[in-house]
C-alpha cells in the first residue's frame, strides 16, 4: 500500500475538494431549506464527504445510513451486495442520498429505488465525484461535485483493495497497479 500511495497521481487535493463541498453546500442550503430532509450516507466510501458536508448545511435535518457494496475490495464492480438498510422511516420524507463517486451507476440506482419503494417523497442523490465515460445507467445525481477521469480512485473516504481511504485528497493509482 506505500508503494501505491508512492506512486499514486493527487487530482484533487483537501482544499479543492473542500471548496467543491462549500459550492454543493450553497446549492442544497437553498432547495432544503424548511423540507426537513433525511440524508443517508452510503457506507462505506461516503463517510468522509457526508462528515464534511454535514457542518456546511444550514436546515433542519436528519441523518441515517446505508450500506450496499457492488465492489468490495476489488476494482471492478460485480453485483450489489446489501448490508444494511437504514433504520429511520423514509415514508413521507425528502430523501438525499450522499455518496462518494458516481461511476457506472448501478449502486445509486438501486438506492434510489430502495428509497421511492419506502415512500419517499423525494429522493435525490449527491456525489462528491463523477468518473466521466459513456457506460452510465440510471438517473444522473442531481448534486456533482467534481470530475473525475476514467481511473481508479482512492482517497478521501475511497478505497484501494480496502486500504487508503485516510489518503487526504483524491488519487488516482498508477496506470497498470490495479
Ligand atoms: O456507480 P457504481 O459503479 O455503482 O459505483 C459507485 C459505488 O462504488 C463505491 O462503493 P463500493 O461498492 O466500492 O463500496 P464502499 O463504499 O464500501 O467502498 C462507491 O462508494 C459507490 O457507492
Ligand atoms: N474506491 C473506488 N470505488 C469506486 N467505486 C466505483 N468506482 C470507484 C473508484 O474509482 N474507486
Amino acid at each position: 500500500m506505500n508503494q501505491v500511495m508512492q506512486q499514486a497521481e493527487c487530482l484533487f487535493t483537501l482544499q479543492a475538494i473542500d471548496e467543491s463541498l462549500e459550492q454543493l453546500a450553497s446549492q442544497l442550503n437553498q432547495q432544503y431549506v424548511d423540507k426537513n430532509p433525511v440524508l443517508l450516507c452510503v457506507m462505506n466510501g461516503a463517510v468522509m464527504t457526508m462528515g464534511h458536508l454535514l457542518p456546511k448545511l444550514q436546515f433542519n435535518l436528519e441523518t441515517d445510513y446505508i450500506h450496499a457494496t457492488r465492489y468490495g475490495d476489488k476494482t471492478v464492480g460485480g453485483t450489489l451486495d446489501w448490508r444494511a438498510k437504514p433504520s429511520i422511516e423514509l415514508h413521507g420524507r425528502h430523501v438525499l442520498l450522499v455518496d462518494d463517486i458516481y461511476d457506472e451507476g448501478f449502486t445509486l440506482a438501486a438506492l434510489r429505488e430502495f428509497c421511492q419503494q419506502s415512500g419517499a417523497i423525494s429522493v435525490k442523490t449527491l456525489v462528491l465525484a463523477d468518473k466521466q465515460h459513456g457506460n452510465k445507467h440510471g438517473i444522473p445525481p442531481e448534486y456533482i461535485g467534481l470530475s473525475l477521469p476514467n481511473r481508479y480512485v482512492f482517497g478521501f473516504g475511497m478505497d484501494y483493495k480496502g486500504y487508503l481511504r485516510n489518503a487526504p485528497g483524491i488519487f488516482a493509482i498508477k496506470e497498470n497497479a490495479s
